[in-house]
This record gives C-alpha cells, sequence and structure tokens, in this order.
C-alpha cells in the first residue's frame, strides 16, 4: 500500500457545503501523507436530486455553492457526473465510475492520446505528474455517520460494501457519538477489509452539519465561520434555505432609542452605571411605559395611585445591569441602583418578603390571594392585573433585556 498514489472522493449532499465537508479533505490528506500515501486530488460528487433526501436544495444550487465553497482550495475539485446522472447512483457505482475515468486517463497519457474535453478537473494534475503512473486508487472519504450507515437494513447492498472497501478503500473521519473501531469490530465484511479502512481522528473537533446549518438559516441565526462567506453570499442572494432578508426576529423600533446592550452577568456592576440620554422603559399594571424624565428626577413612590400607572423613568444606562422591584401590588419599576432601592420607602414598608411578589415564579399567588382576601384590600380583577403585571415584565425582559434573577424579588435584565 505505501507509496500509492490517491483520490479521494467524497459523496455526499452538501446542502450546503460547510467547513468541515472541506476540512475533512485536508485532515484525510495530513493522515494519509504520514502513513506514506499521496494524494493526488480531491474530488467532491454531489448526490442527484433524485436522492430524495427531506430539503434536498436542486443539484443547481448545491453545484454552484460547491464552486464558490472550492474556489480557496487547490487540490479539491468539484465531480458532477453524479448529479448529472438520469437518477441517484449508487456509491459504488460513483466510485467505480471514477476509478475507470482515472485509469483511462493513465492509459490515454501513456498513450499521448489525452483528450482534453473529456477530463477537464484531472488533465493538469494529472500532466504535472513525472512519468509512468501505474496505479490511482480512487477511496471514498467520508465521516463516521455515513461508514455507520452501512449497519442501516436496506440501504446499503452488501456487495456494494463489499466492493466499496475491497476493492477501493476508505478513509473515515471521526464525527462527534460515532466510534468507527467499535463499528468496524462489528462488521464481518468490515473486519475482513480492515486494512483498506482508514480512520483519521479529528482531533480539533468540529461538529458542523448541513443540518445544523439549515437549522440556523431557518432561524436568521448567523452561520459565519462555519460555511465559506461565498456561500453565505449566495444563500443570501437567492434566499434558500428559509433564509430570509427580512430578519424574522427583529422586533419593531419601539419610540424611545432603547439601545441596552444585554450584559453577561459577569459584565454587571449595578455600583458604576454610566448614564446617557437614552431612554429607559418603566412597567406598570399591564402598561409599558416609555420615559422621558430627566435622569435628576427623583423615583416615584411606587405605592402612589398617581404614579402607580403613570410610573415613567428615565435612568440610563446602556449595557449596564437594570435592577426590577416588584411591590406588594405588583408592579415592577426599574431602579437606578441599590442605594435608589434601598432609599425607596415603599420597598422598604413592604419589608416583609411574603408581601413581595416573586419575579421569578408564581408560586406564592396562594399565600397572596389568602392575604389579599383577609385584607380585602384586591379585588379578584386587581389579582388578575397583578397576573398579568408579571407577564409584562417577562414580556418585557426576554424582549429588551436578558435576566439574572438575583432573589425572589429582584432580577437584573
Ligand atoms: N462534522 C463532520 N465530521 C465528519 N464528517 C462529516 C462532518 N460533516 C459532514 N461530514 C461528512 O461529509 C460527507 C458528506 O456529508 P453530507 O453532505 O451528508 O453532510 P452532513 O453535514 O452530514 O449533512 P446532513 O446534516 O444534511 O445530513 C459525509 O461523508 C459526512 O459523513
Ligand atoms: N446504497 C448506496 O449506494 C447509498 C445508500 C445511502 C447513501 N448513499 C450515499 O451516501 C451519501 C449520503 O449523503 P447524506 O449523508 O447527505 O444522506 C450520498 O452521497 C448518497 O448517495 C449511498
Amino acid at each position: 500500500m505505501t507509496g500509492k498514489k490517491v483520490v479521494l472522493l467524497s459523496c455526499g449532499s452538501f446542502n450546503p457545503p460547510t467547513n468541515m465537508h472541506l476540512r475533512m479533505f485536508e485532515l484525510a490528506r495530513d493522515h494519509l501523507q504520514k502513513l506514506g500515501f499521496e494524494v493526488l486530488l480531491g474530488l467532491v460528487s454531489p448526490v442527484h436530486d433524485g436522492y430524495g433526501k427531506e430539503g434536498l436544495l436542486s443539484a443547481t444550487h448545491r453545484i454552484s455553492m460547491l464552486k464558490l465553497a472550492l474556489q480557496d482550495s487547490d487540490w479539491i475539485k468539484l465531480s458532477d457526473w453524479e448529479s448529472c446522472q438520469e437518477n441517484h447512483t449508487r456509491t459504488a457505482v460513483v466510485l467505480k465510475y471514477h476509478q475507470n475515468h482515472i485509469n483511462n486517463i493513465i492509459n490515454n497519457k501513456l498513450n499521448d492520446n489525452v483528450n482534453e474535453q473529456d477530463f477537464p478537473w484531472f488533465l493538469n494534475d494529472l500532466q504535472s505528474l513525472p512519468g509512468a503512473i501505474n496505479n490511482i486508487q480512487v477511496k471514498l472519504l467520508c465521516g463516521a455517520d455515513l461508514l455507520e450507515s452501512f449497519g442501516t437494513p436496506g440501504l446499503w447492498a452488501n456487495e456494494d460494501i463489499e466492493d466499496i472497501v475491497g476493492n477501493h478503500g476508505l478513509v473515515v473521519v471521526t464525527r462527534e457519538n460515532s466510534n468507527p473501531h467499535q463499528f468496524i469490530y462489528m462488521s464481518d465484511v468490515l473486519t475482513k477489509y480492515m486494512t483498506n479502512i482508514i480512520v483519521v481522528n479529528e482531533w480539533i473537533r468540529n461538529d458542523v452539519s448541513s443540518t445544523k446549518i439549515r437549522r440556523a438559516l431557518k432561524r436568521n441565526e448567523s452561520v459565519k465561520y462555519l460555511i465559506p462567506d461565498k456561500v453565505i453570499d449566495y444563500i443570501r442572494r437567492h434566499e434558500i434555505f428559509g433564509w430570509s432578508n427580512k430578519n424574522k426576529y427583529l422586533l419593531p423600533p419601539i419610540p424611545t432609542q432603547n439601545n441596552l446592550l444585554t450584559p453577561s452577568p459577569v459584565d454587571i456592576s449595578m455600583d458604576s452605571p454610566s448614564p446617557t440620554n437614552l431612554n429607559c422603559m418603566s412597567i406598570c399594571n399591564n402598561n409599558l411605559f416609555s420615559s422621558n424624565r430627566p435622569a435628576s428626577e427623583s423615583y416615584p413612590p411606587i405605592d402612589s395611585n398617581v404614579n402607580k400607572n403613570n410610573i415613567l423613568n428615565s435612568f440610563k444606562h446602556p449595557g449596564q445591569a437594570v435592577q426590577i422591584i416588584t411591590d406588594s401590588f405588583g408592579d415592577h419599576k426599574i431602579v437606578k441602583n441599590r442605594q435608589d432601592a434601598v432609599k425607596d420607602n415603599e420597598v422598604r414598608a413592604a419589608g416583609d418578603q411574603s408581601t413581595l411578589k416573586s419575579s421569578r415564579s408564581c408560586t406564592n399567588f396562594d399565600k397572596l390571594d389568602t392575604r389579599w382576601s383577609l385584607q380585602g384590600s384586591k379585588s379578584n380583577d386587581d389579582l388578575k392585573g397583578y397576573k398579568n403585571c408579571d407577564e409584562n415584565l417577562i414580556k418585557f425582559i426576554f424582549t429588551k433585556h436578558g435576566i439574572q434573577v438575583i432573589s425572589d424579588i429582584e432580577t437584573i435584565v
């Protein structure tokens, strides 16, 4: 085997091509060269549309994306033979075609009879090789999941598996949640030809898959650094894989320029707000208010009837944590800092924690119901409003901020 010249052929959907599809070739070439093989060429063979896999885009799109993806490689080429056939072609047949094709080139080259039209992707590479080439072996390059699919009943014919591993050979790149060595051990035919199966360990894990890319695109999430930029650009231009130029998850802009960044928990500093002129929001019983009050103005007391429905504050801390205090009536308000919260008479008056509604859960409702019915201070409608207020708080937090719950009564967003 040592010293043999090899062409690596990868069959798959490439729907869309990912960085890992390309990286597989690099990993395999490094490994094979260490074992003494000479890797002449990599070939990518996208499957025919008739393969019928769910969500499979037309070969036209997949080929266009592959061409873009392969622009940055000087040794991996596209072979569109498979996708141009009448229907799906079994992988063993695809391998045989390419092997015969290359054998013909070698023979024709030896006879000085090479037709350039017939060998667009291989001619130059082959012509640059020295003198006589005895044999070039086309090996199937695949991920461990494809190897393990040999075990799926009815998917592969036994004679095809034997042909692939016996006559061509397999180069298998390990993949998350796979165990190719064990799979080979468990299979008689794979064990029989195990010297023809080379397992390449992917030590620098990259678990990207076309499925995950499609999922992210459908959600309008970024796929940068996972697939080539040129492929991203193609997807955007053609609005494929459910990707839309209109971001489905962007909320309509709110009238106040509430551009607060979402802080990570480690960034949160309640003691160092950096005031700006941005407006903030305040929440009170089912109502979300924007604020234009100057930052210097003090807090309206939470429990004041006038202010309960009109709490407007203007604390302005972009990128800073915002603290929300919930009072005994279920009103939420954003406080400037901890000192303000402590100074706030109403909050202090409600010091008994059992009277403060939890912003984290509704588990205190029973207790509160009893308390209020005893006091007679809250009607059923009030309680309904109280629950709605909780929903408002949640809506507010999750649409405008991140969240960190610091206690039953305090939440950092
Ligand atoms: N992260 C990966 N690690 C190892 N091999 C991979 C990886 N992603 C793809 N491959 C291999 O690339 C070849 C072609 O893959 P295919 O087009 O089926 O990609 P895929 O990402 O597995 O697709 P899908 O998620 O749509 O099933 C297969 O042999 C597959 O095992
Ligand atoms: N019997 C066969 O030859 C056979 C069966 C299943 C998959 N395949 C090939 O394996 C590849 C699998 O691609 P996916 O992982 O995208 O399904 C395709 O190229 C497909 O043609 C071949």
